[in-house]
């Protein structure tokens, strides 16, 4: 094992030769023609830290729409769209409805985010609204307008939609983090399904006319826990309870004076105060509970920071959840984020949470920045360990507050299974893998012990550093971590280490940068297993590994061989897919 290259204890980015003469290159747009994928902002729910930002919509049959005028009557969407002998493309280009306007829609399917998608009739115009559900008639207003669509607030239910269940989470209706926890979960996962398969055809440019496209594609794997499956939850403080206007209006004032939760859907400074999350461990509850009881003793001194004047101490709560090694039983690190280093204010907090036994960890990250981040510039250990351990596949993972490590431990048990699964690997040790975007380096790892050698680049220290003491601690010695920024590679990227025969890439939302879908297509590796937690711009990445970039002379020289989506995490709009690509010869 090893870590290359560490430069007086501290391993430099800008070391690497082919991390030199980068340019920066604008990461592709994803096609806008039949099949659009519309910008959004970054999602700011403390539930999924690497929220990024595509949103894609369908092209489904047009349903009956009726709209309100701004007298208040109802009229059908064709009286007022005066098109009817267009073409279907005119009709799009020359109907967009009015800020303010009321629709009448039925949602026809769920969008990357969790939108609900709906068509205005006979237009194909599509309308976006949040928590609608497939087959949901409902009022929306117009509150937004975008290049090719617009969003809608649902107004009213009309009628609700098909797999209607109670959610058993009383903050579902209000938190960013659940979106669909009232949908059925077989309803959730078959709608996941059928946005990869979409994505697939539409974005990746891959003919489901295709009988074999079938057996390519395969059916979702769900997820057997459906609650209490994260194993890491961020709250954030804060100066003021959010509360939705619904509630306000109904006089549910909030008696806290400050707030601790999750942060209302798309706002960094709105946080909906939380006692409980059905998401997280038990144990983790416990520890948030307990802080929530005494966080807000005027005798503590403790503050809320306030993200718009910038004062106040304490700023993210976050908690892990592990496994005790020995025991097997839960253990847990409590992680305070704070503007400022002051011990003395956090004693209190400390005392109280170590009493709860599955504590076996309390750090303190001191973020000083005027950015709401976690990642602290200086980290103390303020009780038990630095890291807590988890079990993944038959290995122990030591995890620091701040390295990346699959959120939910249980499946990704199963996604790991797949990838090995997808790596057939013969039997022999032989091969030689590559493993980019390798975080704590949990995958290449798993392999390791049955091939030659593992190479795995991360753009994290910290996570490199972890993967190379994860190594060490199961005793690996044929893993080699690079520090690095895969969106920074030069020609010289591959000279440091030896052809691979699969490539294992896991890459965050955005996908894989062009330069290095550039440099796949010229490594030819057997085999690509593309591990995505975005589907839309993982089919855009299978079209170019596979299709090309005829624009820019290039061939594309995989085929694609199986797509499995795989459900990490219920109630969701998220879906993970392990893609096999073969090297098309
Ligand atoms: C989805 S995670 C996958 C981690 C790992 N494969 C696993 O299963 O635990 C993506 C990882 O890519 C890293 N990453 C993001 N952008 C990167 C870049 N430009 N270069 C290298 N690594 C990057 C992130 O820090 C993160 O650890």
């Amino acid at each position: 094992m090893a870590a290359l290259p560490s430069v007086g204890g501290l391993r430099h980015l800008n070391c690497f030769p082919w991390r030199r003469n980068f340019r920066h290159e604008r990461i592709f747009n994803l096609p806008s023609s039949h099949l659009s994928t519309v910008a959004s902002l970054p999602s700011s729910s403390s539930v999924s830290p690497n929220e990024d930002s595509e949103e894609i919509q369908f092209s489904t049959p047009p349903i009956k729409t009726v709209m309100k005028t701004s007298n208040g009557s109802i009229n059908t969407a064709k009286e007022n769209i005066g098109a009817k002998n267009k073409t279907d493309n005119d009709k799009k280009v020359s109907y967009f409805p009015k800020r303010g306007q009321t629709l009448e829609l039925v949602c026809e399917n769920l969008a990357f985010k969790g939108k609900g998608v709906c068509k205005v009739a006979d237009t194909g115009f599509v309308v976006m609204c949040d928590r609608a559900l497939p087959g949901e008639r409902f009022i929306g207003r117009v509150t937004r307008k975008k290049d090719n669509y617009a969003e809608v607030t649902k107004l009213k239910t009309i009628t609700p939609h098909l797999d209607y269940v109670e959610a058993p989470c009383g903050y579902a209706a209000y938190c960013g983090g659940c979106k669909t926890q009232n949908l059925l979960y077989e309803a959730q996962i078959r709608a996941k399904e059928r946005q990869v398969r979409e994505l697939v055809v539409h974005v990746g440019k891959f003919t489901d006319k295709d009988p074999e496209f079938n057996s390519i594609m395969k059916p979702i794997v769900p997820c057997d826990i459906q609650f209490h499956y994260r194993n890491k939850m961020e709250f954030s403080f804060g100066p003021k309870p959010w509360l939705p206007p619904k509630l306000l209006e109904e006089g549910y004032g909030d008696c806290h004076s400050y707030a601790l939760g999750l942060h209302a859907p798309g706002f960094f400074d709105k946080i909906l105060n939380v006692h409980k999350c059905l998401l997280q461990s038990e144990a983790a509850n416990k520890v948030l509970a307990a802080v929530q009881a005494i966080w807000r003793d005027p005798g503590s001194g403790l503050s809320p920071y306030d993200v718009h004047s910038h004062t106040g101490f304490l700023k993210h709560l976050m908690l892990r959840t592990g496994r005790n090694v020995e025991t097997g039983l839960p253990e847990l690190m409590v992680n305070f984020v704070t503007s400022s280093y002051k011990l003395e204010l956090l004693n209190s907090i400390v005392e109280k949470t170590v009493t709860i036994p599955e504590v076996a960890s309390i750090v303190n990250n001191v973020n000083t920045s005027i950015g709401n981040t976690s990642v602290g510039e200086v980290e103390y250990t303020l009780y038990g360990k630095s890291t807590i351990t988890e079990v993944l596949r038959g290995l122990v993972f030591q995890i620091s507050a701040n390295s990346f490590f699959q959120t939910n431990t249980y499946q990704a048990e199963v996604l790991y299974k797949l990838i090995e699964d997808c790596a057939c690997l013969r039997g022999d040790g032989s091969e030689i893998v590559l493993d980019l975007f390798c975080g704590t380096g949990t995958i290449g790892l798993t392999l390791a012990r049955r091939v030659r050698c593992v190479y795995g680049y991360e753009v994290v220290p910290q996570a490199v550093s972890d993967a190379c003491r994860n190594a060490e601690l199961n005793g690996i010695y044929n893993a080699t971590f690079i520090e690095g920024d895969l969106n920074k590679i030069d020609e010289q990227f591959g000279n440091d280490f030896p052809k691979p025969d699969i490539v294992i890439t896991d890459p965050n939302r955005p996908g894989m940068h062009i330069k290095l879908i550039r440099f796949l297509l010229k490594l030819k590796a057997k085999r690509i297993i593309y591990v995505s937690c975005n589907p839309a711009t993982c089919a855009r990445d299978l079209d170019y590994l596979c299709h090309g970039l005829p624009d820019q002379n290039i061939r594309g020289v995989y085929k694609l061989s199986s797509i499995q989506p795989v459900d990490m995490f219920p109630h969701t709009p998220h879906v993970e897919c392990v893609c096999l690509l073969e090297l098309d010869d």
